[in-house]
């Protein structure tokens, strides 16, 4: 496993959060650790500081590697191809594979690609965040909150990820604000998905992520 596709249960759930935090800890084991955003969307050129590319930048320690790891940046924050939309712009799945075939290909121990959205949220008109990730035959980090009615969204994720082959390295259960219990909300999922590590992220501008880390690494 030299690449992980980065998905969530929905938007704004710990994607960016997640990934920053895994790089930092791999980066610290010695490991050659990149990061690609194919599409995002929410992007201020004005103020680029608190952009999922940015954020992922920073992690790597190369703040001008923003262009490199988001070529293609909209700046309404709705689905990517309705912000390329309103931008005169046309998303096509086959432009968002070349992308990432093209950042896979470089020389790296673990490539993070990230998606935008949830697992089946739409990135050009007619393919979704899954016919990405099923096209691309990466294996798939899933961040999940930890808001009630996560379970839910976290074991449909799980469907339709399976549904089209993806394997599932792991599920991180990023702490959402104002959710019952973390540790009670993994355990309650955990009941109904047994195949699949469940590693908490508590909320918190930083966590340890070194089992997650460690789970990883195994599989480069
Ligand atoms: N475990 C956590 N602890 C602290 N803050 C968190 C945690 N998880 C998420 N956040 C915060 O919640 C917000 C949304 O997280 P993030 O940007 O990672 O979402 P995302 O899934 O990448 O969204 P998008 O779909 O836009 O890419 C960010 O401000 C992030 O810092
Ligand atoms: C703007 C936001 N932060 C993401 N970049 C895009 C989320 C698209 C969600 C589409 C949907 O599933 O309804
Ligand atoms: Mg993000």
């Amino acid at each position: 496993m030299s690449a992980l596709f980065v998905a969530g249960t929905g938007t704004d759930i710990g994607k960016t959060h997640v990934a920053c935090t895994l790089i930092r800890v791999l980066k610290a084991r010695g490991l050659a650790v990149d990061a690609f955003k194919p599409v995002v969307s929410g992007f201020d050129p004005a103020d680029p500081s608190s952009s999922d590319p940015a954020r992922l930048a920073n992690a790597l320690g190369d703040p001008a590697a923003l262009p490199r790891i988001s070529p293609r940046r909209y700046l309404a924050p709705v689905a990517p191809n309705l912000a390329a939309r309103l931008e005169g712009d046309t998303l096509a799945l086959e432009d968002l594979v070349a992308d990432c075939r093209a950042a896979l290909a470089g020389d790296h121990d673990l490539m993070l690609v990230e998606g935008a959205g949830g697992v089946m949220s739409p990135l050009t008109d007619d393919a979704t965040n899954l016919d990405l990730i099923a096209t691309l035959d990466l294996p798939v980090l899933l961040i999940a909150g930890s808001y009630l009615g996560t379970i839910s969204h976290v074991l449909t994720a799980l469907v339709a990820l399976r549904a089209r082959g993806a394997t599932i390295a792991a599920i991180v259960m990023s702490e959402s604000l104002d959710a019952p219990d973390l540790v009670q909300t993994a355990d309650a999922l955990g009941a109904f998905e047994r195949e699949t590590p469940i590693f908490l992220a508590p909320r918190a501008e930083h966590w340890d992520a070194s089992a997650l880390a460690e789970h990883l690494a195994k599989g480069l």
